[in-house]
């Protein structure tokens, strides 16, 4: 392929075959009490509101989790988070995108709590019949991975859109995809028998980030790079993940992974793939998921020599944090890839958490 086809447009490169769709979407946020659904998850719903993708008319938003708050409560949480020192969002924005919101509490493998999201979801599709009928209903998976599989089958049992009405049912999971090769091929094998592959998104947000995004246009579409990128003009490649900030209060769930689950073995190595694969056939998800396993299967034995691992003090006065923890919550290990390209070169991939300067970098 020649470099010019890699120039940036981004028609070609974001673009999708969507039609555009209406009718009644609900999106059930499950673990709506969580830290990503406060940080990421509704900030990004309310985004899309404020940029006309969610219209109101179509639009509903269901939180569901153990924890017994009220609809108000709920908003209020997101609220202020979303009107906080470090956002600028107007207000009057923020009180008209909650009143797309409500709340279902319930278990996450209880048949009562999913039948009542379910009637909840089928009311709200109703009282938007007077639009074109349809039933989109999006899940998303804002909680550990260890519920995940009683989920499935409470969403496909109680909760799957109505066939007769036109639309889809969509789950979207996020990382980590289990806690080892057997729990994630379980995982895969318990999703697929319940959904088909179209159904199914699996998310990793780092991937959305603009310095992630920009790594592909910058290593293949300039041409300046393409001769340099190898181990005769580099000597190192370090890819950082800083946070200053602990657990506070998600021990629950990252007491059980840790930071290599949490952060090395997704966020940190979907980079280093991206920085070190080789130029896929085109900018087509299956061929750049092509290079990047290519990549992944030139990765040497990690030596023991090249790892470290720390837990930062006052990690287990955390309440959500066992007395006797001994997770990670800081990790150092080096890659080596056995190919041409890349002989000899250390790819030192950093993550903690509760460090002096919250910042990610990727250096080469
Ligand atoms: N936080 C972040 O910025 C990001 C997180 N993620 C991923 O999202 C998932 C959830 O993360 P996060 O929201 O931070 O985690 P939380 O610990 O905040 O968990 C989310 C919710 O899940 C429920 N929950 C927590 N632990 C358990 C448990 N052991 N059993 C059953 N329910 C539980 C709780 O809801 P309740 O008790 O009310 O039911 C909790 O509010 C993880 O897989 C994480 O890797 C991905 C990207 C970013
Ligand atoms: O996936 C996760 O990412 C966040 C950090 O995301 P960022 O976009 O704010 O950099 C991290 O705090 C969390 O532990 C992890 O699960």
């Amino acid at each position: 392929m020649r470099s010019s086809e890699w120039s940036y447009r981004s028609d070609s490169f974001w673009s999708n075959d969507n039609v555009a769709e209406t009718g009644c979407l609900s999106i059930i946020v499950l673990g709506a009490s969580g830290d990503l659904a406060k940080e990421k998850t509704f900030p990004a719903l309310f985004h899309l509101y404020c940029q006309g993708f969610l219209p109101p008319s179509e639009v509903h938003i269901l939180g569901y989790a153990r924890t017994k708050i009220s609809d108000d409560e709920l908003r209020n949480r997101i609220a202020g988070y979303l009107l906080g020192e470090r956002s600028s969002s107007p207000s009057e924005d923020v009180s008209e995108s909650l009143k797309l919101v409500k709340y279902v509490s319930g278990s996450y493998d209880s048949a009562e709590g999913f039948q009542l999201l379910d009637k909840e979801i089928a009311m709200h599709e109703i009282s938007k019949s007077s639009q074109e009928v349809s039933s989109r209903r999006l899940f998303y998976l804002a909680l550990p991975p260890s519920v995940y599989p009683p989920v499935y089958r409470m969403i496909r049992k109680y909760c799957m859109n109505k066939s007769d009405l036109s639309g889809w049912t969509r789950v979207v999971v996020e990382k980590p995809f289990g806690k080892d090769l057997d729990s994630a091929e379980l995982l895969g094998s318990q999703i697929g028998e319940l959904f088909d592959e179209p159904q199914i998104y699996r998310i990793d947000h780092y991937l959305g980030k603009e310095l992630v995004q920009n790594l592909v246009i910058s290593r293949f579409a300039n041409r300046f790079f393409l001769p340099l990128w190898n181990c005769d003009n580099i000597d190192n490649v370090r890819i950082v993940f800083r946070e200053d900030f602990g657990t506070e209060g998600r021990g629950g769930y990252f007491d059980e992974y840790g930071i290599i689950r949490d952060i090395i073995q997704n966020h940190l190595l979907q980079v280093f793939c991206l920085v070190a694969m080789e130029k896929p056939v085109s900018l087509k998800p299956e061929h750049i998921r092509d290079e990047k396993v290519k990549v992944l299967q030139s990765v040497l034995p990690i030596k023991d020599e090249e790892v470290v691992l720390g837990q930062y003090e006052g990690y287990r006065d955390d309440v959500t944090v066992p007395d006797h923890s001994n997770t990670p919550t800081f990790a150092t290990v080096i890659l080596r890839i056995h190919n041409e390209r890349w002989e000899g070169i250390p790819f030192i991939l950093k993550a903690g958490k509760a460090l002096k300067k919250g910042r990610y970098t990727c250096s080469i």
